[in-house]
């Protein structure tokens, strides 16, 4: 009787699951029709098709409640059934979805067509977020041009949607208790598959903190060398626009005029990538031979024919956030991205090319399986592969970097320009959602929302803002992932397990030997190691059908994350910044702000 009930279960998921991927394929086309050209009629499209769906969904739902799938012996089922019990924005009722998915879809057009004036010419008022803005904060040394060009993104971009937003919060809340939830953040815990997450989170910021304040300190001298004791205060939080990013995430570009040794050689690959005459479509072909390289997929002839590599220059509102896109009928993948010619996005073209290449491994598992083994491993994929990349020993491969000596003040250099990158983001991005869990949980009440976002800036990563805020502000919104409604944790975590899966594949690549100075990991580059590639596909060929400790495991060994793998790589930096700040007599850390902000 069992056997039969479970056999009916089985065939009832085959059919369910082929029934999703076509809902899914359908849900995805409207999506990227919609981000990729902002209109009414698109919107209204999406909002019809998504609503549609959803009460599909609701219908499959109630059939698949009605099966005993707790009772199961075959694990694999049990687990296919237990994701699908889980609706989603789904189980609200319609008029609540729709509240919530024009909230959102608000919020995206907001940060989409969000505009400021140039500080240098207040008559030209078209500039974006990308590329104008990042250019700005890349390029600029004028603190006035950063504060004020700071101060009109987080207006135009931030305070604009703290209505949707504050809607939002209230509808996806009411999804999560819908879901068995709490909160929207128990739920958006759920996909860390464990039930101390928040704990093994915090662990690891304990792990990487000292080595993040010994940065952060060593940055602020130098800033404070460079604009001045009033601009930058010897003990205090780091000004927010001083950083070369507009939300002050990673701190690369001001690398050039605080790096270590200023006479080594400048690794400046945008400059060389411009020289060589580098394209877009150079970018991702590059990208691709990377993986292919390594035995992984080439992208598809659709990936090719239906991708959007640069803006359109028809005038069109786009949401330019580089994203990668699975359409869920195992042929359609694409990248929609706003490249520049820079390194940064020569990076960004990696990153985003891992989320194919994941999705190429995993796209024959049911679809219900097509996910990440949790999200930061879809994060980590592309950025492995740029830590090879990265390295200058590849780039002389590439010939983008001319030889240069191998010692120990370069090495230092290069640590401290990857630092700038990696070490520097993991506050950032662990506080942006420690920041709406707090939201999400009602800790956090909407008349102290930017308050506690700049509280925890501050706690956290010890940046200010550049002037008084106040609740009329809503800062978190000038970040795309709020807008957006993308959870963020998924950053962290990959930040950290992509130094563990760098180390796992550059021993199989003979690249990385522990304790031989010249095998170091900070100079690995696994590129054509078949080996490596195909130890890292065996582990994405899961997708999710495994919890992520066990994919981790098969990889490397391990079934746990910790930050080991990026205080390996990173350790002659930090030994080296302890005795510079201890030389100097940087204060390391800081006092509270005397920015009013709350
Ligand atoms: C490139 C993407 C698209 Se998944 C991105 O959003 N990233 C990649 C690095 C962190 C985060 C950000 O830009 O905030
Ligand atoms: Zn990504």
């Amino acid at each position: 009787e069992r056997a039969a009930e479970e056999a009916a279960g089985r065939d009832y998921m085959r059919n369910l699951d082929e029934i999703m991927s076509k809902a899914k394929n359908k849900r995805a086309l409207a999506s990227w029709d919609y981000e990729s050209n902002i209109t009414k009629y698109n919107e209204d499209r999406l909002l019809q098709i998504s609503l549609e769906l959803a009460e599909e969904e609701k219908e499959h739902w109630k059939e698949t409640m009605s099966y005993l799938w707790h009772e199961y012996e075959d694990q694999d089922l049990k687990r296919m059934f237990q994701k699908y019990t889980k609706l989603g924005t789904s189980a609200l009722p319609e008029d609540l979805n729709e509240r919530l998915i024009s909230a959102v879809n608000n919020m995206q057009a907001t940060y989409a067509k969000a505009t400021i004036c140039s500080y240098s010419d207040r008559t030209k008022c078209d500039l974006h977020v990308e590329p104008e803005v990042t250019e700005i904060f890349a390029n600029s040394n004028d603190p006035e041009e950063l504060k004020y060009t700071w101060l009109e993104w987080h207006k135009a971009a931030g305070a604009a949607s703290k209505g949707n937003f504050t809607e939002y919060v209230a509808m996806d809340n009411e999804a999560a208790k819908l879901n068995g939830y709490d909160s929207v953040a128990e739920w958006w815990l759920s996909y860390y598959e464990a039930d101390d997450s928040e704990d093994q989170f915090a662990a690891l910021w304990a792990q990487v903190k000292p080595l993040y304040q010994q940065i952060h300190a060593y940055v602020r001298r130098h800033l404070r060398l460079k604009y001045g004791e009033n601009v930058v205060p010897a003990r205090g939080p780091i000004p927010a626009h001083l950083l070369g990013n507009i939300w002050a995430q990673t701190w690369n570009h001001v690398e050039k005029f605080t790096k270590p040794y200023p006479d080594k050689p400048e690794v400046d690959v945008t400059n060389a990538l411009r020289a060589q005459n580098y394209t877009a479509l150079k970018f991702f072909k590059t990208a691709e031979e990377f993986f292919t390289s390594l035995n992984l997929s080439p992208m598809p002839d659709l990936f090719w024919e239906r991708s959007i590599i640069e803006k359109p220059t028809d005038g069109r509102d786009m949401v330019c956030h580089a994203s990668a896109w699975d359409f869920y009928d195992g042929e359609d993948f694409r990248i929609k991205q706003c490249t520049t010619i820079t390194s940064d996005f020569f990076k960004t073209t990696h990153h985003e090319m891992g989320h194919i290449q994941y999705y190429l491994q995993y796209k024959d598992q049911p679809v219900i399986y097509r996910e990440g083994a949790n999200p930061g491993f879809h994060e980590a994929v592309g950025d492995v592969i740029a830590l090879s990349v990265s390295t200058p020993k590849h780039l002389r491969v590439m010939g983008l970097l001319e030889d240069g000596t191998d010692d120990i003040e370069t090495n230092i250099n290069q640590l401290y320009k990857m630092g700038l990158e990696k070490i520097v983001f993991l506050p950032f991005a662990y506080l942006l959602d420690l920041f709406r869990y707090g939201v999400f949980r009602g800790t956090t009440s909407p008349d102290e929302y930017n308050c506690h976002y700049w509280q925890l800036r501050e706690a956290l990563q010890g940046v200010e803002p550049p002037a008084p805020r106040s609740e009329d502000d809503f800062d978190p919104a000038a970040k795309y992932h709020i807008s957006a409604d993308v959870e963020y944790m998924r950053y962290y975590i990959s930040y950290i397990i992509q130094f563990q899966f760098q180390r796992t594949l550059c021993q199989i690549a003979g690249e990385y030997v522990p304790g031989d100075e010249t095998k170091l990991l900070s100079n690995c580059d696994i590129y054509k190691s078949t080996e490596a590639g195909n130890a890292l596909g065996k582990m994405l060929q899961l997708g999710s059908s495994k919890p992520w400790q066990d994919a981790m495991e098969v990889l490397t060994g391990q079934r746990n994350m910790d930050a080991s793998g990026l205080l390996e790589y990173f350790a002659p930096l930090h030994d080296w910044l302890k005795a510079e700040n201890e030389r100097t007599g940087e204060f390391v850390g800081w006092e509270p702000s005397t920015v009013p902000y709350c």
